[in-house]
C-alpha cells in the first residue's frame, strides 16, 4: 500500500513538549513523543505525573507553552479556534469526569456524538445498540445518565468517544471504576477498534491492561519522560529525525 507519495505512518508526533499550568505548575516537560498509525500506547505514570494534561494536549483542550504537536498532519498548536472541528472530528475522548448530559437517557447521550455528523437516525440506532451490547448496557438505555453508576457512566463515556469510529482514541483512566468482567469489555472494545486501524492512547494506573500484552508502555514521572517498560517503537520504525524515539528520552 505504502507508496513514495503516501503521507508518513506516524498518527501523533511531540517534539520538546512542556506545559506550564499559570502561574508556575510545570505539569510536562520537554516530552518528545511518537505514536504511529494503528498503535496502542499505554501512558502510565504516579497521580499528577501529567498523563491527563499530555491527553489535553493532544486533543488541544490545552495548548503547550513550548514545542511542537502534529497530530494526523495537523499542527495542533497553531490550529486557529475556527479550524479545531477539523482535528476534533479526528479523536474520541473519553474524559475522566465523563463529561455526560445527566438529564438526558444513556442512548441520547451516545447518539448525540454522531448527530453532530449528521448520521442517520438508522444508523445512530444499530450503532448504538452495538454499543451498549458490547459494554453490556442495552438494559440501561433508557436511563437518564444520571441515575447510574460511576462504571456504568464510564462505559457510556466510552462508548460515545468511539461511537463516530474516530481516527484516534484518548482514553483517560477509561477502567477505572471497573470491575475485572467490565475492564476486559472495555478492553476489547479498544482491541476491536484498533484491528479495524484505530491508534489509542490509553492513560492507566491499571499494570493489568498491559502487561498481557506487548503494547508500548510509556512513563511518565513528574512531567517527563522515563525509560518505558516496552522501550522499543514498532518494528517498522527508523529513524525520523523530527521524532525522538522514547528510548533515547
Ligand atoms: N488546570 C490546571 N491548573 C493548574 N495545574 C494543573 C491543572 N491541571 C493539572 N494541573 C497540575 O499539573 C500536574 C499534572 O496533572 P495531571 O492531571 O496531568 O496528572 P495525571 O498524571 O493525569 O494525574 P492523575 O493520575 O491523578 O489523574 C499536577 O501537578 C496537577 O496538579
Amino acid at each position: 500500500m505504502s507508496t513514495d507519495t503516501s503521507p508518513p505512518d506516524v498518527m501523533i508526533d511531540l517534539i520538546k513538549v512542556s506545559k506550564i499550568y499559570p502561574p508556575d505548575v510545570q505539569a510536562i516537560t520537554d516530552v518528545s513523543l511518537t505514536v504511529r498509525r494503528g498503535e496502542i500506547v499505554f501512558l502510565t505514570g504516579m497521580s499528577g505525573a501529567g498523563k491527563t494534561t499530555l491527553l489535553r494536549l493532544i486533543s488541544r483542550m490545552e495548548k503547550p507553552s513550548k514545542g511542537m504537536i502534529d497530530v494526523a498532519g495537523i499542527d495542533v498548536a497553531k490550529l486557529p479556534p475556527r479550524k479545531l472541528h477539523l482535528l476534533r472530528r479526528k479523536i474520541g475522548m473519553a474524559y475522566q469526569d465523563f463529561k455526560l448530559l445527566p438529564e438526558r437517557t444513556v442512548a441520547d447521550n451516545i447518539a448525540i456524538a454522531m448527530e453532530v455528523v449528521f448520521r442517520s437516525r438508522s444508523f445512530i440506532e444499530k450503532r448504538t445498540r452495538e454499543l451498549l451490547e458490547q459494554l453490556d448496557l442495552v438494559r440501561k438505555h433508557a436511563t437518564r445518565t444520571g441515575e447510574l453508576s460511576r462504571g456504568e457512566q464510564q462505559r457510556i463515556a466510552i462508548a460515545r468517544a468511539v461511537a463516530n469510529s474516530p481516527e484516534i482514541i484518548l482514553a483517560d483512566e477509561p477502567t477505572g471504576n471497573l470491575d475485572a468482567e467490565t475492564t476486559a469489555r472495555v478492553m476489547a472494545l479498544f482491541h476491536q477498534l484498533n484491528r479495524q486501524g484505530t491508534t489509542i492512547v490509553i492513560a492507566t494506573h491499571d499494570q493489568s491492561l498491559y502487561q498481557q500484552n506487548d503494547h508500548r508502555v510509556i512513563e511518565l514521572h513528574c512531567g517527563r519522560l522515563r525509560s518505558p517498560l516496552h522501550a522499543e517503537l514498532p518494528e517498522d520504525a527508523e529513524s525520523d529525525e523530527r521524532s525522538v524515539p522514547v528510548s533515547e528520552v
